[in-house]
């Protein structure tokens, strides 16, 4: 069996780096991957102004108790004129210093009355000035290929007055449910079937990496039925996960059908719990990540296993996300001879540490652990653990973005 770093390393390298780019408007750029390095067009703020709504003085002319003659009012957007020596400029946030001044007085450290200002307060030469280009200067790295688009890309972009961004393409995924037992939700379901959530959930974990669940497919145990769901999907997709029909039953047929359509499998089992029975394809040059049924299993693997590879084949400069660390609280102790990834809720203890609370069903078909669970807390192969031991912690906020 294949040790779990190992596995989620050779899985990470599976997939070609993006090939097809796009221009979309900042409405559409949230989540989306910058595929080119953009360099600040102008400084900014392309012009030194005011901190603060205030005065703008010469710093030689303050003198305590000294009145100085207001010159002009110059609002946010207004042109000003150079400063009078001895004389001051009403001013606010974002109003541009006249040429002359150099130090900003709040107007809380003034009085004005009869067109003169008093200082009651000795300035700080160049207090409260915003300089041009302090924030970026032209030409300067505004934002690296390979970033994620956030709110504050969005307003980086927006502020050098770029109203499109050079985007690699959405990936596209193709998704493969597989079992005779599932049932579509919304269709009536017999005692002896079961809804089919895998489906909707990787289409849902898909979608909150910003890639595309471009097909939801579900095949029977069937080589015929299979077979065709593979072609569909390869045929239109960067990457195919199937779920389900992975290990070691009689009807465990998606090996086989992968190994017909000429798929190379790369990795075949990995020590780790939930997840052990995960395979990886190469089929017709594109990567087949077949995940276990189990839903929790499912689910885990998605967020450890898959999640890299899908960043790497986004064009992300960030593939692996921080791993914490946290100390477990729980009244078992846990052993297994398989990395074991489980369930938990993590809270701060008064003096900041973090606790790690386990779900205390941890079994591989137990969904109400998922909706439960902050994140996974990683408890090594081989090894007595229990209450107030130090583990890795994989946050599923960072693992499932
Ligand atoms: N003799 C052995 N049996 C099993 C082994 C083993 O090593 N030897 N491994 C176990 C482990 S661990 C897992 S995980 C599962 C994985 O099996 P498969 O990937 O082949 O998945 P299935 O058998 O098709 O399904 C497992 C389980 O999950 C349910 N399932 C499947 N798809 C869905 C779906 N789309 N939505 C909801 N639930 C789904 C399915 O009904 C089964 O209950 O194998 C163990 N057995
Ligand atoms: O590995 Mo299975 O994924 O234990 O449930």
């Amino acid at each position: 069996m294949l040790d779990f770093d190992t596995a989620q390393r050779q899985l990470s390298e599976a997939g070609p780096a993006p090939s097809r780019q796009e221009t979309v408007t900042l409405g559409q750029a949230l989540g989306r991957v910058l595929a080119q390095t953009l360099h600040a067009r102008f400084d900014a703020p392309p012009a030194d102004n005011s901190a603060m709504d205030g005065y703008a003085i010469r710093a030689a002319d303050y003198a305590q108790g000294k009145a100085l003659r207001v010159q002009q009012r110059v609002f946010a957007g207004d042109e000003a004129a150079p400063l009078v020596p001895g004389q001051a400029t009403r001013l606010f946030t974002g109003s541009l210093i006249p040429d002359g001044a150099d130090t900003v007085v709040m107007q809380e450290h003034c009085n004005e009355a009869d067109g003169q200002v008093t200082i009651n307060t000795a300035p700080t030469p160049g207090q409260h000035v915003r300089r041009r280009g302090e924030d970026i200067a032209e030409g300067a790295v505004l934002l690296e290929a390979g970033t994620v688009i956030g709110a504050a890309q969005v307003a980086a972009l927006a502020s050098q007055g770029l109203h499109e961004v050079p985007v690699h393409a959405r990936l596209r995924i193709g998704i493969l449910t597989t079992g005779d037992e599932l049932v579509a939700p919304g269709q009536p379901r017999a005692t002896q079937q079961i809804y089919n959530s895998n489906g909707p959930m990787l289409a849902a974990l898909v979608a909150g990496m910003g890639a595309e669940p471009a097909h939801v497919l579900h095949a029977r145990d069937d080589a015929q039925d299979l077979d065709r769901a593979l072609r569909t999907l390869l045929a239109d997709c960067d990457v195919v996960i199937s779920v389900g029909g992975v290990s070691v039953g009689e009807k465990d047929l998606v090996k086989p059908a992968l190994e017909a359509l000429g798929g190379e499998l790369a990795l075949w089992k990995v020590r780790m719990k939930p997840g052990k029975p995960l395979a990886l394809a190469q089929v017709q040059g594109k990567p087949v990540v077949c995940l276990p049924g189990n839903p929790v299993s499912a689910y885990a693997v998605f967020a450890l296993m898959v999640t890299p590879l899908l960043r790497r084949m986004q064009g992300r400069a960030l593939v692996f996300p921080a791993i914490e660390r946290g100390v477990l609280q729980t009244d078992k102790r846990y052993r297994d001879d398989r990395e074991e990834f489980v369930r938990v809720q993590s809270e701060a203890d008064p003096a900041g540490t973090r606790r790690l609370r386990l779900y205390p069903q941890q079994g591989s078909g137990v969904l109400s652990s998922l909706t439960w669970a902050h994140g996974l807390a990683r408890l090594p192969a081989d090894t007595s653990l229990g209450n107030g031991d130090h583990v890795r912690y994989y946050d599923l906020k960072h693992w499932l973005a």
